[in-house]
């Protein structure tokens, strides 16, 4: 059945929009009142049966209803913004072009069946995304490709059931409109409030081709700041579970993200897409759990404060060295190593013989323990080995029960039972790492132990570092094995630059399917002692044909003015890829070079003014205690500003103060960078990424303040500014 097959008038597409939003409202009021309808004669007959015991039908009923409330609610989004856009599309074969209005959910008008709205998922609605002007246009469809020519593509804007914007992208016969970023751009202007939302409208076709892609492999997404990989992973979850509904059960997919902060900062992307139930962590929280707290983790705050300071200390420098080599891959493979040699170990030697006359040869039990069981992971082996010389002896025994009067007998078997069974070793993870260690890095210092409130009540667990995390889990997981609901369908991580191989490593045990998207940007690995420098260390963890490398260089979020300014800064080192940004202007960067004493003071200022235009605004430092003086200024000039922790689980909005290493993956309509000096910032790469994730934070507005010198990485724009005179 064609979706909605009247013909196709190009009159005014104001007015044309205007009636058929009527029509389409209108059938969903309709819509809207029969599910009511239905809804409350049935909790008119569960009213009149109440003191009855539910019938199989009744219970059929109830979640009948659940699902018509369900509907109901669908309905009502679907009122306020049924679709936001219209492709027009004759398929090869057929004579006459048919309209197909995409929205976020597909709609089929239920008394006659017709398709009103296309769901943006489903196939022919890759066209609305990929098509950009070609005479023939086509698209993956489960039966094959399907091709034809559009003759329009439109953007329609609708909030609360209102028609505010049409705009046409492209009209068949019509000279090239050029308005193809038109909607776009009017999309990116807007201010942001304090969450991420969802972009169905506008996706852009490099981005619906990551979204797109096969689900059984792993990709891997460069993405410069601002591309939106963010956003783009999102969508694609909603796009899996769309596509492989019979494959792929929300709560068996994960979001790693970078913090808590973070997990809440995307928290509403995907129930807006109609998904729910999708696990969102951190890799160290879901660690943690696997490990049922074992142990605990160092605060990383006093860590990242020494990494992040503007020198670091030679004794630092080792500590970071120790961590990237807790990242690697061959340590992952000297503790491989370490756990079959253990593996091998653990049968004890000699004979069991629980009395005079019994014998159970060693032979016969490590054939069980080498043969019979060796399906099961060496911890839980052992467990079913002594469970079967326990069944053997208990068998052997009943043959001489009759001699064994007083018991004396079955008394002793137990004791060496017992004997046997203390032979035999139960290392926990964290008993097997530290052998582990000792072997391999006989350096690393050993763990101090702290008392820690968990789940489990207060006990003293070692206290370890986010990096002893993925050994550990790794370790537990090949010894003790994972249980079924452990495992999952797709493994999203984001800002995995910053993850190590071994991380990849542990997960890809817990996705056998090897489903996975990883998205960074190496130009943002600002913790490169436990990340990556290039993305085939990622790449070469998974086989080949089931791998594969998107890259994403324009930025969205940026006006080309911050853009312009943030490439300046990392275009000296020439390993970094330079953001594209769309044509998007807006205030020029503000450099301003500012008294020693009056930093905090021309900081409020630059707050009060960013604030007239922005909804969001960040205060960004490279050190905490330079985030502390500022935020107190802003306090007592009566600005209600958060500052931002590590540990912080929720982002407000508003005016935040944080440092900048805190800031990646957020976005704020108005940033402003003190201290952007000598002394903070000098010319290594690393000064370099951090002043460029606080730069590339701003959607619309960039002030960056210093003292004394300028930065080495601003000293072309500082010089001009200074003459400019600063304050726009
Ligand atoms: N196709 C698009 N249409 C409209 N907005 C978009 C589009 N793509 C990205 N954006 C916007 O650009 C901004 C950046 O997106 P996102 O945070 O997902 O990027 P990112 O690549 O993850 O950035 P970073 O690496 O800096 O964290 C967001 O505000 C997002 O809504």
């Amino acid at each position: 059945m064609p979706p909605h097959a009247s013909n196709i008038r190009l009159g005014d597409p104001m007015h044309e929009e205007n009636e058929h939003l009527r029509q389409v409202l209108s059938r969903i009021a309709e819509m809207s009142e029969r599910l009511h309808e239905r809804i409350q004669a049935r909790e008119a007959v569960d009213e009149s049966d109440r003191d009855e015991a539910q019938t199989a039908e009744q219970v059929a009923e109830s979640v009948v209803s659940g699902l018509r409330e369900e509907q109901l609610k669908v309905l009502a989004a679907a009122a306020r913004e049924p679709y936001f856009g219209r492709i027009d599309f004759r398929e090869e074969g057929v004579q006459d072009p048919v309209p197909l209005y995409i929205g976020k959910r597909g709609l089929e008008d239920s008394a006659s069946g017709e398709r009103m709205v296309i769901d943006w998922r489903a196939p022919v609605a890759s066209l609305f995304y990929s098509f950009s002007g070609q005479d023939r246009a086509s698209y993956e469809s489960p039966d094959g490709e399907i091709t034809g020519e559009v003759y329009l593509k439109r953007n329609i804007a609708v909030r609360d059931g209102r028609l505010q914007r049409v705009v046409d992208s492209y009209v068949k016969g019509q000279e090239n409109l050029n308005v193809a970023d038109e909607f776009l751009l009017y999309r990116l202007a807007e201010n942001k409030d304090n969450r991420l939302r969802d972009i169905v409208s506008t996706i852009q076709a490099e981005q619906d081709r990551i979204i797109r892609a096969e689900r059984d492999r792993a990709i891997v997404i460069q993405g410069v700041a601002g591309s939106g990989k963010t956003t783009v992973a999102l969508h694609r979850i909603a796009y899996l579970l769309y596509r492989h509904a019979d494959r792929l059960r929300p709560e068996r997919m994960v979001i790693f993200a970078p913090n808590a902060m973070f997990v809440d900062y995307i928290s509403e992307v995907l129930p807006e897409l109609g998904v729910g139930n999708i696990q969102q962590t951190t890799f160290t929280k879901w660690a943690l759990d696997l490990l049922d707290h074992a142990v605990a983790v160092r605060d990383p705050g006093d860590r990242l404060a020494r990494w992040f300071a503007p020198r670091t200390s030679p004794a630092a420098r080792r500590e970071f060295d120790l961590a990237r080599t807790k990242g690697s891959v061959r340590f992952q493979e000297a503790i491989d190593e370490r756990l079959r040699a253990l593996e091998g170990r653990l049968v004890p030697e000699g004979d069991f013989e629980p009395w005079e006359g019994a014998r159970l040869d060693e032979a016969t039990i490590r054939g069980w323990y080498e043969q019979d069981y060796a399906h099961y992971p060496p911890g839980q082996r052992r467990d079913r080995v002594l469970a079967r010389v326990k069944r053997w002896m208990d068998m052997m025994y009943k043959r001489v029960k009759e001699q064994d009067r007083t018991g004396a007998v079955r008394k002793r078997a137990q004791s060496r039972l017992r004997a046997y069974q203390s032979r035999w070793p139960q290392w926990t993870p964290l008993d097997i790492y530290e052998q582990v260690l000792a072997e391999v890095l006989p350096d690393a210092p050993a763990w101090e132990a702290q008392t820690v409130s968990g789940r489990r009540g207060r006990r003293k667990r070692p206290l370890v570092e986010p990096e002893d995390l993925a050994p550990l889990v790794y370790i537990h997981a090949r010894w003790n094995g994972m249980e079924p609901h452990q495992r999952f369908d797709h493994v999203v991580i984001d800002e995995a630059q910053d993850f190590s191989p071994f991380q990849i490593r542990v997960l890809q045990l817990f996705c056998p399917g090897q489903s996975f998207t990883i998205l960074g940007d190496l130009s943002q690995s600002i913790h490169t002692y436990q990340g990556i420098t290039d993305w085939s260390a990622f790449l070469e963890l998974f086989d080949e044909g089931k791998r594969a490398f998107f890259q994403l260089d324009v930025s969205y979020r940026s006006t080309m003015e911050i853009i312009d300014f943030a490439n300046e800064i990392i275009r000296p080192f020439d390993q970094f890829v330079l953001a594209k940004p769309v044509f998007r202007s807006g205030d020029p960067v503000v450099v301003e070079r500012v008294a020693e004493r009056e930093q905090e003071e021309r900081a409020v200022q630059a707050v009060q003014a960013l604030s007239r235009h922005a909804a969001t605004v960040a205060v960004m430092a490279r050190t905490e205690e330079l985030c502390e003086r500022v935020h107190r200024a802003l306090v007592a000039a009566g600005i209600q500003a958060h500052r931002i922790h590590a540990k912080d689980e929720q982002y407000e909005g508003g005016v935040s103060v944080l440092p900048v290493y805190l800031a990646k993956g957020l976005e704020f309509d108005a940033v402003l960078l003190v201290g952007a000096d000598a002394r903070h910032y000098d010319d290594s790469p690393l000064s370099a990424k951090l002043l460029y994730v606080g730069c590339t934070r701003a959607l619309h507005r960039l002030w960056v303040q210093y003292a004394g010198e300028a930065s080495p990485l601003l000293r072309h724009r500082a010089s001009a500014e200074r003459e400019a005179g600063g304050i726009a």
